[in-house]
Parts: structure tokens; sequence; C-alpha cells
């Protein structure tokens, strides 16, 4: 497979080095634009830019009829202005906050455990994550995915960043070092806490992740989650 790469920061490498693993060929490297760029020779694009330019990267995809992964957050209120760029002109498009299968998992007993606390009304849930120092958005798009999932599941009315009101979710980012990525969510009561944890060790995981999600996606039309590419419930 002919891979484009949109970004050649810390994940286009690590991207780069699983996909020649796999068998695959990067024939384009795009770290400032895109304006002289030969679509043709590409099967695939995965942008893992900046938030100010993801939305043009993956829009120039569509319009050149290349499927696109896109794993850069921070840009999600264009989202859905994508999604419906993508459906009208019949691209193939994948988003995700976090491309590895343990978050993917994660997200899932985030879901089933927002279900079970619906009604607990003596537990309070709030959300922590923890990156490198060198990100430029917060909170994490992770963070956002797992408060919008427990959103899906309760009475909780959204999500602040600190200081949230009392229906919202309350999330704190912290920045520590080269941290690839820890996410946890807390539900606390007066007498005691439940809470889970996914601590990446290292960005192979969100790099395979995508790979994967770009080997899936060839020959298909549509707008897919990491739900579709893992088959998961
Ligand atoms: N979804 C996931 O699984 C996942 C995992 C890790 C990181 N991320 C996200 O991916 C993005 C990139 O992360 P990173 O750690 O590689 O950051 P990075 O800063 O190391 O790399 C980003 C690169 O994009 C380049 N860039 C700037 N403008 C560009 C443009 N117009 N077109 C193409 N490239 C351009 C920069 O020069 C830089 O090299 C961030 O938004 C981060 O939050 C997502
Ligand atoms: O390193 C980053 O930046 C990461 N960004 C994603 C997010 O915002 O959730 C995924 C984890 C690493």
């Amino acid at each position: 497979m002919k891979i484009a790469l949109f970004g050649y920061g810390k994940m286009g490498k690590m991207i780069e080095r699983l996909a020649v693993e796999r068998g695959h060929e990067i024939v384009a490297k795009i770290d400032v634009g895109n304006e002289a760029l030969d679509f043709s020779k590409m099967d695939v694009a995965i942008d893992f830019s900046t938030p100010d330019a993801a939305y043009e990267n993956i829009k120039s995809c569509i319009d050149n009829n290349v499927p696109v992964i896109s794993g850069t957050t921070g840009w999600l209120s264009k989202f859905d202005t994508i999604v419906d760029y993508c459906e009208e002109n019949e691209g193939a498009f994948i988003y995700a906050s976090n491309f590895s299968l343990g978050v993917n998992i994660f997200f899932e007993l985030n879901a089933y455990l927002a279900k079970m606390m619906k009604n607990l009304s003596q537990y309070k849930v709030s959300l922590e994550e923890i990156h490198h120092t060198q990100k430029l958005d917060a909170p994490s798009g992770t963070a956002i995915t797992l408060a919008e999932g427990i959103i899906a599941h309760t009475d909780y009315n959204g999500w602040k960043l600190d200081e949230p009101g009392d229906d919202q979710i309350g999330i704190s980012a912290k920045r520590i070092g080269d941290t690839p990525g820890t996410h946890t969510v807390d539900y606390t009561s007066s007498v005691d806490s439940i809470e889970i944890k996914h601590t990446a060790h290292n960005r192979k995981g969100f790099a395979l992740g995508a790979v994967i999600a770009a080997e899936w996606i060839l020959g298909k039309t549509g707008v897919f989650t990491m739900k579709d590419v893992l088959n998961l419930g």
C-alpha cells in the first residue's frame, strides 16, 4: 500500500516505521503544506499534523479521492463539516481521538461503567489526562471522547476544563515531561472511589492502530470509526 503522511513529527515518524515493517511504502511526507502534491501516487493518507492544519489536509484528500485517516486532535469544531463534505463527495474518512487498541477497549469499559453509575448520584465523576509538554491542545481528544461516552449514558450536561458546574464533568489536563498519554476516569463518593485508568507506555499503539485503519479503509466509501475497524461490540 502506498501511504502519504500528512505531518512528519513524532507520530508521523513512528507511523512510517511501523508501516514499512508491515510492507507498505511511504510515497510522501508532508510537513508544511500540500500545494504541489501528486495525489495519484497515494493509496491512502494518514494525517497526524496540527489542530490548524488537519481540516485542509483532510479536505484536500477527499477532493482528490484519497481515503484519509486522521488522528490529529484539537480541530473538532470543524468535524461535522468534514463528515458532511466526505459524504457529499463519496470520500472515505476515519477520525479517532486515539487509535490504540487499548484505549478503544477503555472507551467501551468507560461506557459500560457510566451505564452502571447513571442512577448513583452519590458519586461525582471527573477525568484526568496527562501528556507531554509539547502537546498543543487541552483537554486531550481522548479525554473529550471519554467525557462524551459518559454524557451519552448519564444525566451529565457537558464537560469543562478545571472548574465544572454541578452538572458538568470536570477534566484536569496535566503536562509532564514526555508522557505519551495517561487517562483516568474517577467516580468519587464520600465513602469510596472507583477508578479506571489507561496508561500508554509509548506511541507505538497509536501508530499501529492508524496503520491498521489505513489498511482497513482501502476500497471503502464513507465515514467510519475505530469501532468499525476493530469490530468492537
Ligand atoms: N489519535 C491518536 O491516536 C493520536 C496519538 C498521538 C498524537 N495524536 C495527535 O496527532 C497530532 C500530531 O501529534 P505529534 O505528537 O506527531 O505532533 P508533532 O508536533 O510531533 O508533529 C506534528 C507535525 O505536523 C507538522 N505540520 C504543521 N503544519 C502542517 C501542515 N499544514 N501539513 C502537514 N504537517 C504539518 C509539524 O511541522 C509537525 O512536524 C496532534 O494533534 C496529537 O494530539 C493523536
Ligand atoms: O501526544 C498527543 O498529543 C496525544 N494526543 C491524543 C489525544 O489528544 O488524545 C492521543 C494521545 C496522545
